[in-house]
């Protein structure tokens, strides 16, 4: 997949399927368009092409007037995790328009214009029914059925059914992982949910009880961290091993009150030196909430019940 962030750089391409949006996420909803684009790019012969925006557009223009409380908006996916994910499925160019107070104002017929037609080379269209576009979202299917022509453009929506069967949205996903509800968040994302960040130092108590806990350090701010609690994970490591692993999400009440909440995991099968090195968890299953044990020993006794049941979790 050809990745191009910047628009001016974007090599002309005259027959091109593209679909756009900001796919956060990239949710079964998604892929069932991105397979669609596909598959109208492979009847044609044409390069399937995904526009998509960067940053987030609610974060350039804040929340929408009617849900005010959407300010502290997260994210599903990093940039990085959305380019890997569209690269999988097929995509052979992306690009990632900056998204800016200006562009915002662009209309639709500009929108159309300069984007699609000037700079991509756009000759066939894939969007779901309920995509909108340009300044205040004015642009839409309908826009383009009826200028269609007038454009030499092909348009085919995909169905309310098609992407309304799921029943998926972004914002479906992101209230499941804030509730710990890993198991409807992975059937809405269609693959696990990933975490990635990087091993820092903790308090090293964890190698004294006998579960060495790595510490995360997640630099993409946006990222939704998901609600406290312990989780079955898998682990995999920058060189691309895959370890069994469980995983809390808290601010430790046994060890001390009022600790700053930390992100650890306890790899099943390894022994060896973690630090500064990057991990990525894959969450598999929500075991438990975080306890206030009586001690050391009780929470030592908890994590080998944990380790148990995230074996059964990942088996
Ligand atoms: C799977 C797992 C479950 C945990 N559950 C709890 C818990 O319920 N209550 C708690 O106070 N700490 C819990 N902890 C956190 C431990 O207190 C923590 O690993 C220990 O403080 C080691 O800290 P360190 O990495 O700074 O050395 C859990 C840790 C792991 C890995
Ligand atoms: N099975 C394992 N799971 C997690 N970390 C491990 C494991 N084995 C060794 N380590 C190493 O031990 C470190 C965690 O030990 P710990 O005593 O909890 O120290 P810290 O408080 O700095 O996290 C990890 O960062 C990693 O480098």
């Amino acid at each position: 997949m050809h990745v191009i962030r910047d628009p001016a750089q974007f090599p002309f391409l005259g027959n091109a399927v593209v679909t756009s949006g900001t796919f956060d996420g990239v949710h079964v909803g998604h892929q069932r368009i991105l397979a669609r684009l596909r598959e109208v790019a492979q009847a044609s012969a044409a390069p399937a092409v995904v526009i998509t925006y960067w940053p987030h557009p609610r974060l350039v223009l804040g929340p929408p007037p009617s849900h005010p409380e959407l300010l502290d908006l997260q994210l599903l996916n990093t940039l990085d995790e959305r380019i890997a994910k569209l690269a999988e499925l097929g995509v052979d160019y992306l690009l990632i328009v900056p998204f800016t107070r200006e562009f915002a104002q662009w209309t639709s017929e500009d929108y159309i214009q300069n984007l699609l037609l000037t700079t991509v080379g756009a000759k066939q269209l894939v969007i779901g029914y309920d995509h909108r576009f340009g300044k205040n979202r004015e642009g839409g299917f309908d826009y383009l059925r009826q200028n269609a022509d007038r454009y030499g453009l092909a348009v085919e929506e995909i169905p309310r059914e098609d992407v309304d069967a799921v029943g998926v949205s972004s914002t479906r996903i992101r209230q499941a992982l804030r509730q710990g509800d890993i198991a409807t968040a992975n059937r809405y994302l269609g693959y696990h949910y990933p975490l990635t960040g990087t091993v820092v130092h903790g308090r090293k108590l964890g190698r004294t009880i006998g579960y060495p806990t790595a510490n995360l350090d997640v630099r993409e701010p946006l990222k939704l961290v998901p609600a406290r609690g312990i989780y079955a994970v898998w682990a995999v490591t920058a060189a691309g091993t895959r370890h069994p692993a469980m995983l809390s999400i808290g601010v430790r009440p046994t060890i001390g009150a009022e600790l700053a909440q930390t992100i650890e995991v306890n790899l099943l099968d390894f022994n060896g030196d973690l630090y500064d090195q990057e991990l990525t968890l894959e969450f598999v299953a929500w075991l438990r909430a975080e306890e206030k044990y009586n001690g050391l020993d009780a929470l030592t006794a908890q994590l080998a019940l944990d380790a148990q049941n995230t074996r059964a979790a990942l088996a």
